[in-house]
Order: C-alpha cells, then sequence, then structure tokens
C-alpha cells in the first residue's frame, strides 16, 4: 500500500542533492522555490536551527523542539553520497548509463523496477544531480522530475517537463518567448514547444517517477523517438520507474521498440540496512534527544512488509513530530509506537476511502481471522463465510464469490494481505490461502468510522471467525 507521501517540489530536492566534492557549477538554472536547500546540498536549518527570536507576546515562547534539522527526514530529500546505503552499484549503472550526456552525447534510457521504498527515486535524482554538476564546459544538461501520479495525461507530461525546463527565456524561431501553458492548446502545439525548449540544450535527463500511472504510455515513445524524428536535437534519456515488475515487459510492441532501455531491479533492504540509512539521519534531531530503542524499533518496524525506507523515514519524523507535540525533551519507544499507529490508521483511511462497503466487509472478515483464529493462514472459502455473517449481521448486500476473489486480488496487490497457494492434501485440493498484513484493531477502528459498521464490536467478530 503506498504511502502517497506528498514529494511536491521534487525539483528542489533533486537541486539539493550534494555533488560530493565535485564542481558545483549548475549549467542549467532551475527555479528554485523559497527554502530550497542551498547548493551544496545542505538542508535549509528552517525548523529549529538553535537561532534565538524575541517575540513580545508572551503567549508564544520558542521551545528548544525535538528536531534541529527536520528537512533531512522529509521523504523527498535527497542526500550527499556517504549517506546512501548499499546502493553503489546501482549508482555505478545508472551513472554510465548518463556518462556520455556529461559530454555532449545521447544518455541511455534506464528502466527501474522494485518494491516501495527501495530508494529508487533517491538514487535517480542523485546520480542525475552528480551528472548535471559534472557536465564539461558548455554542455547544457536538462534535468527534470515528474510523478506521474499527479500528472498523468500526456499533455500534463508535456506541459510539466516543459515548464520545469522552461527556466529561462527561451525564443522561438519568431523571437517570441515561448510559453509552456498548463492547458489550452491543442496536443501537438504543447509538444512544438516541448521540442522548442529542450532545442536550448544538448542534453536532457527526464525522470518519470510511478510510470504505470501515465494514462497512455505514447508520451514515453513520443520522448524516446524524438531525436530520431528530428523533433528536437536534444539527446533525452529517460529514466522511467514504477513499482510493477512486469510493467516493463508491458508496455505496447511500438512503444517498447523506441524505448530500449537499461533495466534494473532495486533490492529490499534488511534490517541492519534501514538501520544504517536511519543513522545517517539522526542529526535531523537535536543531539542526545533519540533514545536507544528508536532507530531499532522503527527499522524493525519496517522491516516487517519488506524493508521499506519510506516507511521508516516517515515512522522515524512522525514518532519526532509526535515527541515535539507533547513538548518531550527525548523521542522514545512509546513515540515509535504511537506514530507506527497514526501512520497505519493514515494508510488504511487512505485505501478504503472510496472503495466499495464490500471491501470494508472484507477487511473486517480477515480482521476477525486474525484476531481470533489460530492459523495465520485462511484459505479463501473460510474468508468468504466470515464475509457472508458480517454482512447478514448487518443487513448488507452480499457479493458472489467470484467478486469475493476479485477483492482478495486487489487486497493482495495493495499489501493488505499476503496470499499463497496451499495443497490441502488427498482429495483437499489447492487453494489459496491469506494472512493479514497488518494490526487487526487498526482495521477494525478504521471501518468501524463508518456508520454501517458501527453495530460490530470488536468482540462480536469473535463470533464470526
Ligand atoms: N539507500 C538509501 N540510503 C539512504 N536513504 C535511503 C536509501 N534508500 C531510500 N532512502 C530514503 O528512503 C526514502 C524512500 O526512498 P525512495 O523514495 O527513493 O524509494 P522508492 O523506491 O522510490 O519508493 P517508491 O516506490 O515508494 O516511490 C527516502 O527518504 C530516501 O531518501
Amino acid at each position: 500500500m503506498s504511502d502517497g507521501t506528498s514529494t511536491s517540489d521534487e525539483s528542489r530536492d533533486l537541486e539539493s542533492a550534494s555533488s560530493d566534492g565535485q564542481d558545483d557549477r549548475s549549467r542549467v538554472q532551475t527555479s528554485e522555490p523559497k527554502g530550497s536547500p542551498d547548493e551544496n546540498g545542505k538542508p535549509p536549518s528552517s525548523d529549529g536551527d538553535g537561532t534565538q527570536f524575541k517575540v513580545d507576546d508572551p503567549l508564544f515562547s520558542q521551545r528548544k523542539g525535538i528536531f534541529q534539522n527536520k528537512e533531512m527526514v522529509r521523504v523527498g530529500w535527497v542526500p550527499d553520497g556517504d549517506r546512501i546505503v548499499g546502493r553503489d552499484d546501482y549508482i555505478s549503472t545508472i551513472s554510465s548509463c548518463l556518462n556520455d550526456a556529461v559530454y555532449g552525447g545521447a544518455p541511455n534510457h534506464i528502466s527501474i523496477t522494485g518494491k516501495t521504498g527501495t530508494g529508487k527515486s533517491l538514487v535517480s535524482r542523485y546520480v542525475t544531480r552528480r551528472a548535471v554538476n559534472a557536465s564539461v564546459e558548455d554542455i547544457r544538461i536538462g534535468h527534470t522530475y515528474l510523478d506521474c501520479s499527479k500528472s498523468s495525461t500526456e499533455v500534463q507530461v508535456i506541459s510539466t517537463i516543459g515548464q520545469q525546463l522552461n527556466d529561462e527565456d527561451i525564443y522561438d524561431e519568431d523571437e517570441d518567448i515561448v510559453k509552456m501553458p498548463d492547458t489550452g492548446l491543442p496536443k501537438d502545439k504543447f509538444y512544438k514547444r516541448l521540442w522548442q525548449i529542450l532545442d536550448h540544450y544538448d542534453s536532457a535527463i527526464i525522470i518519470l517517477d510511478e510510470v504505470d500511472l501515465l494514462k497512455s504510455d505514447h508520451v514515453l515513445m513520443s520522448l524516446a523517438k524524438a531525436v530520431e524524428s528530428n523533433d528536437t536535437s536534444c539527446q533525452i534519456g529517460i529514466i522511467a520507474i514504477s513499482n510493477q515488475i512486469n510493467f516493463f515487459d508491458e508496455l505496447n510492441p511500438r512503444t517498447k521498440s523506441a524505448f530500449q532501455t537499461q533495466e534494473l531491479n532495486f533490492d529490499p533492504y534488511n534490517a541492519n540496512q534501514i538501520q544504517e540509512i536511519l543513522r545517517g539521519r539522526d542529526d535531523a534531531f537535536r543531539d542526545g534527544v533519540l533514545t536507544d530503542d528508536v532507530i531499532p524499533l522503527v527499522a524493525a518496524f519496517s522491516a516487517q512488509e519488506h524493508g521499506d525506507a519510506r516507511k521508516a523515514m516517515r515512522l522515524f519524523r512522525t514518532a519526532g513530530e509526535l515527541a515535539d507535540r507533547e513538548g518531550s525533551d527525548v523521542v522514545g519507544e512509546d513515540h515509535v509506537r504511537s506514530a507506527q499507529d497514526t501512520l497505519e490508521k493514515d494508510r488504511f483511511r487512505d485505501f478504503l476511502q472510496g472503495t466499495p462497503t464490500q471491501m470494508k466487509a472484507a477487511c473486517l472478515s480477515i480482521s476477525a481471522k486474525s484476531l481470533y483464529s489460530r492459523d495465520d493462514y485462511v484459505i479463501t472459502g473460510e474468508l468468504y463465510d466470515a464475509y457472508q455473517q458480517i454482512t447478514n449481521a448487518i443487513d448488507m448486500d452480499t457479493i458472489g464469490i467470484r467478486r469475493f476473489r476479485d477483492i482478495l486480488d486487489e487486497m493482495q496487490l495493495s499489501q493488505v494481505i499476503e496470499t499463497k497457494e496451499v495443497n490441502m492434501g488427498k482429495g483437499g485440493g489447492r487453494h489459496n490461502s491469506h494472512r493479514l498484513l497488518h494490526n487487526p484493531e487498526t482495521i477494525l477502528d478504521i471501518v468501524m468510522e463508518d456508520t454501517r459498521f458501527r453495530e460490530i464490536s470488536k468482540s462480536s467478530l469473535k463470533r464470526f471467525a
């Protein structure tokens, strides 16, 4: 279940990646939103940098707070290289693919898959920044980062890329400044303006994150074929990122043939690597505020799914925020546990929002089993029985087992449950068997927020298990 963390101002994050000791002269001036990290990759010390301010109103006093640099535990922050753990091989492969762009040549396209929180975006943005900083004199490299969950139509993609690259006055053949609006032009005009903007650069690295959320892969083909089709002279390198392992295999054949890539699949982290990642950010907090249990516990919670560094980072930050909010001097185990609870509830609320009531009833059935049955895994038929009892108890329509299976598939895809096939022995046949991946009480709390389920309580669930 992706946590949907906002990664706004992504170009700003890319700008913040350190040059790792290299000449930090970016050939491309990108517009810097307020409060962006400085050019050395150091985050702005916006929250609690020790500066003392005097405020006349006695209602408002300056607290010391838990954080000294909260930006460093924001999911989108791109740290310098020595804080990036266990990704040297991927960094090296991606840099080989981008190498020629540094000298004005054509970069290779890259497709990256891997589970959520395995560092795909971070590594892509970090290496891109290094390439931009390293570019030889007079070579102009443009770079953009696009979250396709926010810009998913062809026009949105083209206009967002164009806007991010259109940071200084670029003139067309009639000496007019090229403007890239959000809407209001025919599609071919959007493309024409993008090509005019790209012509301004020798090469461009375009990162398309969550690329599987594009409404159509046509834009991928157009960008990949742009030079060959004489649309632009700019050498384009696309880094396309997806959580879906088969996404690139399933592209339509025309796109696939234009978009030939170096494929990379990012491995999940183990608990030790997650701890190392967190230790690399502990200076986000003031000296001495983190108790010894915090990092191991955050790492243990994130390792429960698959070693998700995104989850770890959010948990780390939220635990600090909770401690901060209650005016505590330290972050302790209890803050991590409360943060885990808060985040899990938020994620479930997001997941269940807008899903049919049937999904909620199905979630209750597996929660009942998880709370009260002895077995970890429950076969589909038993779950369906529990689901039917629940829908009958609250006088709700009951769907057939085929649709119920679809709902279980959706829960599996969203990592609410894990499904495996079991062999029930002679005559028993093979069955899908499911295990809840989350705290059943959390699910219960969220489902109960829907008034239709109010009459079911935790204790009453026992009879459905
Ligand atoms: N190897 C690493 N070293 C240091 N920090 C890391 C590492 N990998 C991930 N992180 C941090 O974990 C968080 C999530 O990483 P990132 O967004 O790159 O993951 P992702 O694989 O792109 O996830 P998603 O598929 O959900 O977008 C970020 O804050 C990132 O800085």
